[in-house]
């Protein structure tokens, strides 16, 4: 089925002002809250959301194979469940009924009324009930600076990191959309020269700039998944803020890696835009320094030109922007880490959620983390309102957000904003 969708000449009937990240050319995937409170799955043209189980249930979907309550629930497991060719066939007829050049919904006011909703009419939800999440370990960048600043400076790179994707299973019960307030958590951590543990809230919050892509069913237990077929797989992507605290971090992970200083909170964009809007924006990532197996050998572009960028907004101040990057510097793809994922038969289901990891750019103002910004809080970064800012105060908001941009069409993530709060009290 070919991508219509993503025609870059045409135009919406609905208002989309030139910065948006939201032209007729995304038609991403989420799932909001009405002002009648009800919960549905829709998409979004400009500042307009669109809910589809109202389009669908007007009959806009007729001649395609969708059952009747697809669009109405609570998440959209069941529709990425339906697979590629459904995805391409909605987006494709959402395309034809904003175009600028069709006539049927725009002139139908009581229609209108049903299906169209201001933003500020509606509460983004989590987009899927996420099963499994996994977060790589992606970018060369990152891994050499955390292995300089939690290991050791002349071994930064571990020797099987150039040959497998490396991953850990994350949490998904404290996974939350865009807007969902985090308190700083409270841990074990190891003071400076200290032989014991003390308990305390931690002092050192940060966030990890990622990327996470959404997948549909994929195999049964015990079958891997090709990397030639892998994308198929692929629903779509968000951005992922991987919450995370580092003095818990730097005492708890030997040897299994971070636990408690991770799964407190995973913030996430709630529109899903998908990897067939996607298409034209694919990029060469960086080659390949070890060879890799053949089960990690993949033809064609497989990257992609996402532009990257984390904010701090302090308490009743501007926001900052503290880093600056994007997606096409992971070193391992989201085809590799797929086929490397289901290799030995692991069954991926649909809405699991995998992070793609930091995504850390080869210069400083470029790197994923503060702790990698102010290298373990070494040098300070200031805030346009003259605050400094080692890691993250309480009251600040951390806001990241992405797009891509090629012969004058821009696609777009929005943001993921996140607000942390003081240590949670009972009361
Ligand atoms: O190198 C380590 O010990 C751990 C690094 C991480 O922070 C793990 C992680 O979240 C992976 C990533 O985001 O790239
Ligand atoms: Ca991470
Ligand atoms: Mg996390």
């Amino acid at each position: 089925m070919p991508l219509y969708a993503n025609n870059p000449d045409r135009k919406s009937w609905l208002h989309v002002d030139k910065n948006s990240d939201f032209p007729i050319q995304n038609i991403p995937f989420g799932v909001f809250l009405t002002r009648d409170d009800i919960v549905t799955i829709g998409t979004r043209i400009g500042d307009t959301a669109i809910d589809l189980g109202a389009l669908h249930q007007l009959g806009y979907f007729i001649d395609i194979p969708l059952t009747d309550d697809i669009f109405l629930q609570d998440t959209l497991n069941d529709f990425i469940a339906d697979g590629r060719k459904t995805w391409r066939a909605v987006r494709n007829r959402i395309a034809q009924i904003f175009d600028s050049n069709d006539k049927t919904l725009k002139e139908n006011k009581s229609h209108k009324e049903i299906v169209l909703f201001r933003l500020d009419e509606i509460e983004m939800q989590l987009p899927v009930q996420i099963g499994d999440f996994t977060d790589f370990y992606s970018s060369m960048q990152h891994a050499t600076n955390f292995g300089s600043l939690f290991r050791d400076a002349e071994n930064t790179i571990l020797p099987n990191w150039l040959h497998i994707p490396i991953g850990c299973h994350g949490r998904s019960s404290s996974i939350i959309p865009s807007g969902i307030p985090v308190h700083r958590p409270k841990g074990q951590m190891l003071p400076e020269g200290a032989d014991a543990p003390v308990f305390g809230p931690s002092k050192s919050v940060d966030f990890e700039l990622e990327m996470a892509f959404i997948t549909t069913v994929a195999n049964d237990l015990g079958e891997p998944i090709p990397i030639a077929e892998a994308e198929e797989y692929i629903f779509g992507l968000v951005l992922l803020n991987d919450w995370s605290a580092r003095d818990i971090q730097k005492w708890e992970y030997a040897p299994l890696g971070p636990f408690l200083a991770k799964n407190f909170a995973t913030s996430i964009s709630p529109w899903i835009v998908t990897l067939d809007a996607l298409e034209p924006y694919k990029v060469e990532g960086p080659k390949a320094i070890k060879p890799q197996l053949e089960y990690l050998q993949y033809k064609g572009k497989k990257s992609y030109d996402i532009n990257l960028e984390v904010a701090i907004r302090p308490s009743g101040a501007k926001e900052t922007v503290v880093s600056k990057t994007n997606f096409k510097h992971l070193y391992w793809n989201m085809v590799q880490q797929l086929a490397h994922h289901t290799v030995n038969g692991c069954p991926v289901n649909s809405g699991d959620l995998m992070g793609t990891g930091t995504i850390s750019g080869p210069t400083p103002d470029s790197y994923g983390s503060m702790i990698e910004l102010t290298w373990k809080g070494e040098k300070s970064i200031k805030m346009k309102d003259g605050s400094e800012r080692t890691f993250i105060n309480d009251n600040d908001t951390v806001i990241m957000r992405g797009f891509c941009e090629k012969d004058g069409t821009r696609i777009g993530f929005g943001e993921v904003s996140t607000k942390l709060l003081p240590i949670f009290k009972r009361k």
